[in-house]
């Protein structure tokens, strides 16, 4: 394996604040990497920095070989790199299906151009989008709820809404920010499930932050451990449970 998202040595401060200090992560093409560590490490601003929302001070970030340093999310949206983000409020008034379908870029119908001098390949792409927005919908097990407005699924569905948007694009790493929060324990096991899919059967690569040890455990390996904005212990769970020094990081002095 090699890896697919390649960060080195990154910094970054806000004001006086070092919050990436020397950072330095790999993650292999095909894995579901972890990223734990105590409240303020510093992993959404890692995320942040990966995913093209924030500029880094000095570094540099890789995706599959090619600088990506401080490149625009929607530029490395088309290389196929992207985070899942909660459902915005203007999608909340469409129906569930709608949502999927809003998401390949570049659709022809979006150009006026296109929709005047071109009706028959807008109508042709949108059979297209429309085909694979209900076999998404059906393999994230929404299929039941595809006509709801996104506004009214519950907070898990909405996640599961979010993943199935990551497979409207051409997604080779998806980054998922805490996407256990607020999700009961039946669907966690349906995200779980879809997660899983996604990586060994369409080759999908995940990073993954997340608080809920359980997810962690079942899904991700290896699992890194970010503390004062570096990199304190890289490993498999049971190597992570067992170091000491993960330990007082999250449980404090003693607790080893
Ligand atoms: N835009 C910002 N301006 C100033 N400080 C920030 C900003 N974003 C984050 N920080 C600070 O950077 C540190 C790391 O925050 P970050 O959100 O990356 O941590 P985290 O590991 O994701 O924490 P949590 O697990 O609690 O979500 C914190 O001290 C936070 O206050």
């Amino acid at each position: 394996m090699s890896a697919i998202i390649d960060v080195r040595h990154v910094h970054k401060a806000f004001g006086g604040l070092n919050v990436i200090n020397d950072c330095s992560i790999q993650v292999e093409e095909g894995s579901i990497t972890g990223l734990i560590g105590p409240n303020g490490a510093g992993k959404s601003t890692l995320f942040n920095i990966i995913a093209g929302a924030l500029p880094l001070d000095s570094g540099q970030i890789l995706l599959d070989g090619e600088d990506i340093t401080n490149r625009p999310a929607n530029e490395l949206f088309h290389k196929g790199l992207l985070r899942t983000f909660q459902i915005a409020h203007e999608f909340s008034q469409m129906t569930a299906l709608e949502n999927l379908m809003m998401v390949p870029p570049a659709q022809a119908g979006e150009s006026l151009f296109n929709a005047w001098l071109k009706p028959g390949v807008v109508r042709e792409q949108e059979t297209e989008v429309r085909q694979r927005a209900l076999e998404v919908i059906e393999f994230i097990g929404l299929h039941h709820v595809r006509n709801e407005l996104a506004g009214n699924l519950s907070g898990g569905q909405k996640k599961l809404l979010e993943l199935g948007r990551t497979m409207m694009t051409n997604a080779c790493v998806v980054l998922l920010d805490e996407i256990a929060a607020g999700v009961n324990r039946t669907l966690l096991g349906d995200l779980m499930t879809n997660i899983e899919r996604l990586n060994r059967e369409m080759g999908y690569t995940f990073l993954v932050i997340e608080h809920d040890m359980d997810m962690i455990a079942r899904l991700c390996d290896p699992v890194i451990v970010l503390a004062q904005g570096s990199v304190m212990v890289e490993g498999s769970i049971e190597e992570i449970q067992n170091n000491p020094q993960v330990i007082e990081a999250y449980f404090g002095a003693g607790a080893a």
